[in-house]
């Protein structure tokens, strides 16, 4: 490990930082004028600096809090931003600003922590597992036709890009956060979206869904067409909805639009039944399925304890190299999570953990990969159970 050292970066040597950032994903420095443009995007006393003493990586986080099985919610530091500077990687730098991220967390009281990563083989080594992936959707606009018994849905209003950006903070707070892993999303992360949809080169619409209750939906999208006479694609920019009218309302409306060859959509919920609304349901293929939210139990005991379970007991045995404080056998059950002496019936190390959690994958398919060992086809029987959810994991919120 070379010689650095970790601090919170005071506000004047953020821009450095997002810039240093940049860079390290080959995307240009920020002018002036970008620069202001998401003046409001940093949360204060959450950025982290790496020096040399020059300013050599970064991390940053968001507050947020996560949904949980169950229904329950916790406090949730979004993690983004990481990066470190090209001339000083493969020497410790993101560990030691992994490292100081934890402790930061775990001193406010923060045990969950999430990502979305730009390579799957970084965030494993510090505890981080694949806990939601999603799914790219592309529908044959002209040959989907709906079943008969598909929702009609409710009234349909559209918005322009200004309301859009106006009404998006509002929209996403009132909908519910109907699956495991969906995040709160911290009043920080909007400017960064405004700035996205502002630089669309076609027009951005809303569509917004109300049913008997009011609001229950929305989806914004535009419309690509490269040339007159040439095939055009809706792209789907977000879609969040409450329940299945909304959802059978919105995507209904989305076939009627005029002018759309195809349709388009990126990392949805894996179990989202968008080919069971069509006659054919070939005629929406799925273009790739990828890792979505990475999830790092910062307090493993805490966060054990805070989602529910269903079936018999199960005795876990967690080996956290990274947080050596969380390794130890947990026991879980119905009526909650607590620290056991009692023989374990699974093995697991905290990444894999993590990948458990929210109910993502089974305890079997990830004893099949080698990644969990049980005493037996029983035990993880009764893990595939104790850690199932009713719907599939899913984030929804990119940061
Ligand atoms: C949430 C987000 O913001 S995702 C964006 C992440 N940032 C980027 O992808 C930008 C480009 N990449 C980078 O800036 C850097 O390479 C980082 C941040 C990914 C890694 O930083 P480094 O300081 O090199 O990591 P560090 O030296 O602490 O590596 C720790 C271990 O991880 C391994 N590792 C780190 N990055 C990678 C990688 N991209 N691929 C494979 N292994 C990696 C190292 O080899 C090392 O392994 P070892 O302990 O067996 O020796």
């Amino acid at each position: 490990m070379s010689d650095f050292s970790v601090r919170l970066l005071r506000s004047d040597e953020e821009r450095a930082a997002t810039d240093l950032f940049r860079r390290a994903l080959h995307v240009k420095e920020m002018t002036d004028e970008e620069w202001s443009a998401i003046s409001g995007s940093r949360q204060p006393s959450r950025a982290l600096g790496a020096f040399d003493p020059e300013l050599i990586g970064t991390a940053r986080s968001f507050d947020s809090e996560v949904t949980l099985p169950g229904g329950g919610t916790t406090p949730l530091a979004a993690v983004s931003l990481v990066g470190v500077r090209g001339d000083r990687t493969r020497r410790g730098v993101l560990t030691g600003l992994m490292r100081a991220q934890f402790e930061d967390f775990a001193a406010r009281g923060v045990p969950a922590a999430m990502l979305h990563a730009s390579e799957g083989t970084i965030y494993g080594r510090f505890g981080y597992g694949i806990a939601a992936r999603a799914k790219s959707i592309e529908i044959d606009r002209h040959r989907a036709r709906f079943r008969p018994e598909v929702p009609v849905g409710g009234e349909i209003s559209l918005l322009d890009l200004e309301s859009t950006i106006e009404q998006w903070p509002s929209l996403f707070d009132a909908l519910p956060r109907i699956r495991p892993g969906m995040i709160a999303r911290s009043p920080y992360l909007w400017p960064g979206y405004e700035r996205e949809v502002r630089r669309a080169t076609t027009p951005v619409a809303t569509a917004v869904h109300r049913g008997p209750d009011g609001v229950d939906g929305y989806v914004t999208y535009t419309v690509e067409r490269a040339k007159f006479g040439a095939q055009s694609e809706l792209k789907i920019q977000s879609f969040h909805h409450a329940g299945s009218a909304a959802f059978a309302g919105l995507w209904r409306y989305l076939l009627s639009v005029d002018l759309v060859d195809r349709v388009t959509a990126e990392k949805r919920p894996l179990d989202e039944p968008i080919e069971l609304l069509f006659t054919d349901p070939r005629h929406v293929t799925v273009q790739n399925i990828q890792d979505e939210g990475w999830l790092r139990l910062v307090d493993v005991a805490t966060m054990l304890d805070a989602r529910t379970y269903r079936g018999e007991v199960v005795v876990i045995e967690v080996t956290d190299p990274f947080l050596e404080h969380n390794s130890g056998r947990y026991r879980l059950s119905g009526d909650g999570a607590a620290r056991t002496t009692e023989p374990a019936d699974l093995e697991v190390r905290a990444d894999t953990l993590s990948m458990l959690y929210l109910g993502g994958w089974r305890a079997s398919d990830l004893a099949a990969a080698g990644r969990v060992r049980a005493t037996g086809e029983a035990a993880l029987e009764r893990a595939d159970l104790l850690f199932g959810t009713r719907v599939n994991p899913w984030c929804g919120t990119f940061f």
